[in-house]
């Protein structure tokens, strides 16, 4: 069955049309990847899949019944949602936080004990529980967060850009409980512009721009889009200020950008271009340490389609 089904979904605030149209369609047992830069739509499009924010246009089927907006609250039973800014009470324990969110989807009694015991350990903060959240770390804040969306076992769970500012080992940990939680059963939608956190987790991706789906399917199906393109990183012998523009010049260069003492340039692989590229630098003076060719990956799927990077 679908677990969503969204046609012709827009959203407008004033003059901004923040979601444009979109459709999207996502199986159950999925994790499923909204992929795109700052201000693409994904959070508004999550909002109103939650019901927090009322659609300008458009249908949103969830689990086959028609979403009827904010007032559906039958509907945000089946639907955990870990919104991107921590949403927890500083003023409660651990345990009370998901306590109150739990007791909001209706669990009462034993039922909501073991629910929340259940939740805080798969997060690993049973050890925490009586302690409030303004003594815990951003990554344990986070997971706190995600306990409460998570509690009420909802078939649906959104994260909405779970990992931003916490450490390493909080992602990982976040990363790997997004997977049990798939393979216990529940469908997933994961939102991020970190295109290597969609890369390892998730089955199929819309990749998003201006409000609309520009590119939709598993990740094969979307690096296989560009099989045309070719990425190189050209190493410096040292930091310099390179004139990208005039790699633009050169056949088949579509995009070039510097990261540190990295040159990365994009290009067709039609067209044997290395030599001219490498007279360009040279001829600014640059000395070239080494160069590289990678692997397509969904930045130059993203890059290819619209010309921008994910984090312009
Ligand atoms: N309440 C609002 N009023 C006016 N404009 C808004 C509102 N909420 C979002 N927008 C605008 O809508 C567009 C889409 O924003 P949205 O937060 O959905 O993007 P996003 O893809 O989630 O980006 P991010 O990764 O930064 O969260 C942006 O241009 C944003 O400024």
């Amino acid at each position: 069955m679908k677990c969503i089904n969204i046609k012709e979904l827009s959203k407008q605030f004033d003059q901004h049309i923040a979601v444009d149209n979109l459709n999207l369609s996502i199986e159950e047992g999925e994790i499923f990847g909204l992929l795109g830069p700052n201000g693409a739509g994904k959070s508004t499009t999550i909002n109103m899949i939650c019901g927090l924010l009322q659609k300008s246009k458009g249908t949103i089927e969830i689990l086959g019944k028609e979403q009827k907006g904010i007032s559906d609250v039958e509907i945000r039973k089946n639907i955990g949602l870990v919104p991107q800014d921590i949403a927890v009470y500083e003023e409660l324990t651990a345990y009370e936080n998901v306590n109150f969110f739990a007791g909001l989807y209706g669990l009462r009694g034993t039922a909501l004990k073991a629910a929340v015991e259940e939740a805080l350990g798969f997060v690993g903060l049973l050890d925490n529980k009586n302690h409030n959240p303004s003594s815990f770390s951003g990554g344990m804040k986070r997971r706190l967060n995600i306990a409460c969306a998570i509690a009420h076992k909802p078939k649906l769970i959104i994260m909405d850009e779970p990992t931003v500012g916490i450490d390493p080992q909080s992602r990982n940990y976040i990363l790997e409980s997004i997977k049990k939680l798939n393979q216990q059963g529940s469908t997933i939608i994961y939102t991020s512009h970190y295109m290597e956190e969609i890369e390892e987790i998730c089955t199929n991706i819309a990749i998003i721009d201006q409000g609309k789906v520009i590119a939709e399917g598993s990740k094969e199906a979307l690096k296989s889009m560009v099989t045309d393109i070719r990425k190189l990183s050209i190493e410096m012998a040292s930091e310099a200020k390179p004139m990208l523009d005039d790699l633009l010049l050169v056949p088949g260069v579509k995009h070039a950008e510097l990261n540190g003492a990295v040159i990365e340039v994009t290009s067709s692989v039609e067209v044997n271009n290395l030599n001219m590229i490498l007279e360009k630098l040279m001829a600014q003076q640059i000395e070239i340490q080494g160069v590289e060719a990678q692997k397509v990956n969904l930045e130059t799927v993203f890059l290819t389609l619209t010309g921008r990077t994910l984090r312009d």
